[in-house]
């Protein structure tokens, strides 16, 4: 059967994701009170079912990690991101401006995408739905759950990248005029986990196998209302 038009205009493999990692000492510290001595360990579980999951979405080209740990750079480099330290050692926005600009040497037809680390539930179909209707826009963006913050920022080819993630990010991001997608069937790429509320959201939703053997490792309470 022939495709029509709408299909035929979303290439495959249109995009390069920047996935921004702080250094794990300084991570997750909003998961302090829950996950305690396994807090970095969450953090890094949770980046690697990120990236495993956005590396086996069919939109994607590449996955390009900033981060200055040693210890995240080796695990998400071994599942198939390319890691570039975070130069600019300027706070998050900066981070993902730098990571951009190698995706754009390296793969300079795709789109650019900032994801955040932080959605241990994504599923790969979810991230294509997202990245298909980011394709409509010159900017586009997907709130988190909470419609505060930001998941998913994207520029097209030729775009200026200029993404406004901290704090009420939404609201920055619609400022910019990027366009915010919020269509159905992309749950997991808004679940967002910043607290231990949200994991408990995340898990209900079904996280990636490192998150789920990190929190089984959790007090109960956290775990469960
Ligand atoms: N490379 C890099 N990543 C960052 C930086 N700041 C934040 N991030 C990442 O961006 C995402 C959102 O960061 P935050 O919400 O500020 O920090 P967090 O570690 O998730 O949580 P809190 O410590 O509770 O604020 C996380 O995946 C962080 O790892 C930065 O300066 N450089
Ligand atoms: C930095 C942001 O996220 P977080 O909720 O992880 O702080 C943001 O949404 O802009």
């Amino acid at each position: 059967m022939a495709m029509s038009t709408a299909e035929r205009a979303v290439p495959r493999a249109a995009w390069t994701l920047v996935v921004p990692v702080k250094v794990l000492a300084r991570a997750k510290t909003r998961m302090a009170d829950g996950a305690g001595r396994h807090r970095e360990a969450l953090a890094l579980a949770v980046a690697g079912d990120t990236v495993a999951a956005a590396l086996s979405c069919d939109r994607v080209r590449a996955v390009i990690v900033v981060t200055d740990d040693p210890l995240p750079a080796a695990e998400l480099a071994a599942l198939g991101a390319t890691v570039v330290p975070d130069e600019p050692d300027a706070g998050l926005n900066p981070a993902l401006v730098h990571g951009a600009g190698r995706g754009r040497e390296l793969h300079p037809d795709t789109g650019v995408g900032a994801l955040s680390a932080d959605l241990p539930a994504l599923r790969p179909a979810e991230l294509a739905r997202a990245l298909d209707a980011a394709s409509g826009a010159a900017e586009a963006f997907v709130p988190d759950a909470a419609r505060v913050g930001t998941t998913l920022y994207t520029a097209r080819p030729g775009v200026p990248f200029a993404p406004a993630f901290g704090g009420g990010s939404r609201a920055a991001h619609l400022a910019r005029g990027a366009r915010e997608l919020v269509l159905p069937g992309i749950d997991s790429v808004r679940r967002d986990v910043d607290t231990p509320a949200d994991l408990r959201a995340a898990l209900a939703l079904g996280v990636g196998p490192r998150t789920a053997a990190v929190a089984a490792l959790l007090p109960e309470p956290i775990i469960r209302h």
